[in-house]
């Protein structure tokens, strides 16, 4: 039967993938290697295989099919073909909260405890609510869209007119369904509007950018915060690095199409380089910090699977070295602005307490963005101020 068939495709799936790659990568070469599976066989297997990644920690003790069931009962909302099929008794109650899916998949299994969906939780950051957060690692948090002014209202436009319904949580930005391909429907709007999570959206209010002033984002990867800090304030001169040259090549087309050309990128690794902008100092730094990225497991949470605790220590590391070497750049009384889309406490909170505690730095503002709380990433923020 075709939903059997859907479990054992998933369950070849899981035994294959190896974690070197990310899980979009290796589903679109392993859909590539299969081409007779259609568009339904590839979202039906690709779901299989996110729940189990997202239930692993809960789940894992069961034999796999059992635990594919079990998890996709538990990450969807909705009565399902495939488990109308496979456990009908189930599909009647696919509307319920997790947390009466969960009593009730407990009468079949036993006791389980959600609090084991938590990544880690003794490095929890202060202030993250256990029981909620938990449980939001069963779904996938929503899309979110940073739009332009000059354009917002025609893009709302469109969404309307393609029949995509959208949340406006801020004047500019659009929360949609995870699975809306917003970004192929707004093609013609390119440039005007930014894919970006509603809780890096929210690290700019840390920023508080002024006219002719030079930040340099020293972290700049695929451009996130610059075209932010930007959008906040377009006379500012941007200043960008990474150590990453294929990210760059992807922030130069960003900045492109966003029609931003006065800026200067080089490709710097900050912990064995110095940037060949020696002589600036800068009105601002942002740093967003490589980090465990924990905060963004509900959308990838093969990392959470791969992710072993000791690299939190490691992590830690690097952003002190980062904080510190990028601080000889910023004029005294600027800010630094530190993020990072983690959870745990190591990365954040108490990085800026020792990084304080240095001497040169001390806390103006500092926030965790708990995107569990409203389908986004869970980020946090710290603006720190150069003595
Ligand atoms: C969290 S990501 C930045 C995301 C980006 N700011 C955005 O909003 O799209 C962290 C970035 O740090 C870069 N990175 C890691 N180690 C680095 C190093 N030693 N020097 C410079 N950049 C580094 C990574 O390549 C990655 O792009």
């Amino acid at each position: 039967m075709r939903y059997h068939h859907y479990l054992r495709t998933a369950e070849k799936i899981i035994g294959e993938y190896g974690y070197e790659t990310p899980l979009p990568f290796f589903l679109r070469n392993y859909y590539r290697a299969n081409r007779r599976m259609g568009s339904t066989d590839r979202r039906t297997a690709g779901s299989l295989v996110y729940g189990y990644f997202r239930t692993k920690a809960l789940l894992e003790h069961l034999p796999v099919d059992e635990h594919l069931k079990a998890s996709w009962f538990l990450c969807h909302e909705e009565s399902t073909p495939l488990l109308a099929a496979l456990q009908p008794e189930w599909d009647q109650h696919a509307t319920l909260p997790s947390a009466d899916k969960l009593a009730l998949l407990e009468g079949v299994y036993g006791l389980l405890d959600p609090l084991r969906l938590l990544p880690f939780r003794d490095h929890l950051s202060e202030g993250i609510d256990a029981g909620p957060y938990s449980l939001s690692m069963l779904k996938q948090p929503r899309l979110f869209i940073r739009l332009r002014p000059e354009k917002a209202g025609e893009i709302k436009e469109r969404l309307e007119a393609e029949g995509l319904s959208f949340a406006q949580p801020e004047p500019f930005c659009l929360s949609l369904d995870n699975s809306s391909r917003a970004d192929q429907l707004l093609e013609a709007f390119k440039g005007y509007f930014e894919i970006q999570d509603y809780s890096s959206q929210l690290t700019g209010r840390c920023f508080h950018p002024a006219a002719g002033e030079s930040w340099w984002d020293a972290c700049a990867g695929s451009g996130g915060k610059a075209l932010l800090l930007q959008a906040l304030e377009p006379d500012v001169k941007l200043y960008l690095s990474d150590n990453r040259a294929s990210i760059l090549r992807n922030l130069k087309e960003r900045l492109k199409a966003a029609g931003i050309t006065d800026y200067r990128l080089q490709e710097t690794d900050l912990i064995s380089e110095k940037p060949s902008w020696e002589k600036e100092s800068f009105d601002g730094i942002i740093l967003d910090a490589p980090c465990s990225g924990s905060g963004t497991w509900g959308r990838s949470p093969e990392m959470r699977a791969a992710f072993k605790e000791e690299h939190i220590k490691e992590f830690r590391s690097l952003q002190e070295r980062l904080v510190k070497n990028v601080l000889p750049y910023l004029k005294p009384g600027s800010p630094l602005v530190y993020i990072t889309c983690s959870v745990f406490r190591e990365e954040n909170e108490q990085l800026v307490e020792a990084v304080c505690q240095a001497g040169e730095l001390e806390v103006e503002e500092q926030a965790l963005l708990k995107g569990y709380e409203y389908s986004a990433d869970t980020m946090f923020v710290a603006r720190m101020l150069k003595r």
